[in-house]
C-alpha cells in the first residue's frame, strides 16, 4: 500500500516581510521536528530566498506556464527553483478569480511546474451558490478533468480541496462532509489520472488549531492549505502538530 506524503501546507498569499522571518524560522523548527510530515511555506516571491537554510519546505504562490519572457510581473518555475522553492500553488481561487485563470491555464501551468522540477499543488473547490445548488462534485470532477494535466503522481502533483466559501470566512463544511468530498475527489483523481488515487489530497478552508484535529484525522485528509492561521508560528505550530498526531 502507497503511503501518502501528509503536508502541513501554510499558504502566507499577499502577507510578510523580512519582519516576518522570524515567524518562519520559529514554524520551521517545530516542522523540523516533526519528521512525519512535509511542513511547507507557501510565501511571497520575495521572501523565499530568504527564508532559504531555515529547514522548511518553501514554495511560490503561483507561476507563469512560460519558461521566460516579455511577461512583465510574472515569475517562471525556473526563477522559483533559483530562489529556493521546491513546491508551488497553481489554480487557487484567487488566481481563479483575480486574475481569470482558468482549468486549460491551470492546467499548464502544473506542466510548466513539472517541468521545472517543482511539486504542484493544485487547488480546487466550489463555489457557495454551486454549494448551495448541490453542485461540488460535479464542479470538483470538471476541474479536476480540466486542470490536473495526464502524468500527475504523488512525486509532482498535490491536490488542494478548498471550498471557496471556507476560505477566509471561519465557516468549513461538516466534518463528515470533509470526508465524504475528500473520498469522493481521490476517486475522480484515479478515474483520471492512472494512479490517480494515491495522490495525496489536502483540505483547505479555515483550518486553524481548533478544528485542525478532527479534519486531520479523516481517511481521505493528508493534510491542510492553511491561509491566516500560517502567518504566526504561535497559530500554525499547533495545526503542524495535529497533522503529525493524526
Ligand atoms: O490557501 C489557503 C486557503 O485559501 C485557506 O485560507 P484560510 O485558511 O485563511 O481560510
Amino acid at each position: 500500500m502507497t503511503t501518502r506524503t501528509r503536508i502541513a501546507a501554510g499558504n502566507w498569499k499577499m502577507n510578510g516581510t523580512a519582519a516576518d522571518l522570524a515567524e518562519v524560522e520559529a514554524i520551521a523548527a517545530t516542522g523540523a521536528r516533526t519528521s512525519e510530515v512535509v511542513t511547507l511555506l507557501c510565501l511571497p516571491a520575495t521572501l523565499i530566498d530568504r527564508a532559504r537554510g531555515y529547514g522548511v519546505s518553501l514554495g511560490g504562490q503561483t507561476l507563469h506556464a512560460a519558461t521566460s519572457g516579455a511577461h512583465t510581473g510574472d515569475i517562471s518555475g525556473q526563477m522559483l527553483v533559483d530562489a529556493g522553492a521546491t513546491y508551488v500553488i497553481v489554480g487557487h481561487s484567487e488566481r481563479r478569480t483575480d486574475h481569470g485563470e482558468s482549468d486549460a491555464d491551470i492546467c499548464a501551468q502544473a506542466e510548466a511546474a513539472w517541468a521545472a522540477g517543482l511539486t504542484a499543488v493544485i487547488c480546487i473547490g466550489e463555489t457557495e451558490a454551486q454549494y448551495r445548488a448541490g453542485e461540488t462534485l460535479d464542479v470538483l470532477r470538471g476541474q479536476i478533468e480540466g486542470s490536473v494535466p495526464q502524468g500527475a503522481t504523488p512525486g509532482n502533483t498535490v491536490i488542494a480541496y478548498e471550498p471557496v466559501w471556507a476560505i477566509g470566512t471561519g465557516l468549513t463544511p461538516e466534518v463528515p462532509e470533509i470526508q465524504s468530498v475528500h473520498a469522493e475527489v481521490r476517486a475522480a483523481l484515479g478515474a483520471h489520472v492512472h494512479g490517480g488515487e494515491t495522490l495525496s489530497v489536502l483540505y483547505g478552508g479555515s483550518v486553524k488549531a481548533a478544528n485542525a484535529v478532527g479534519i486531520f484525522a479523516l481517511d481521505d485528509v493528508d493534510g491542510g492549505l492553511v491561509g491566516g492561521a500560517s502567518l504566526k508560528a504561535a497559530d500554525f505550530v499547533p495545526v503542524i502538530e495535529a497533522l503529525a498526531a493524526g
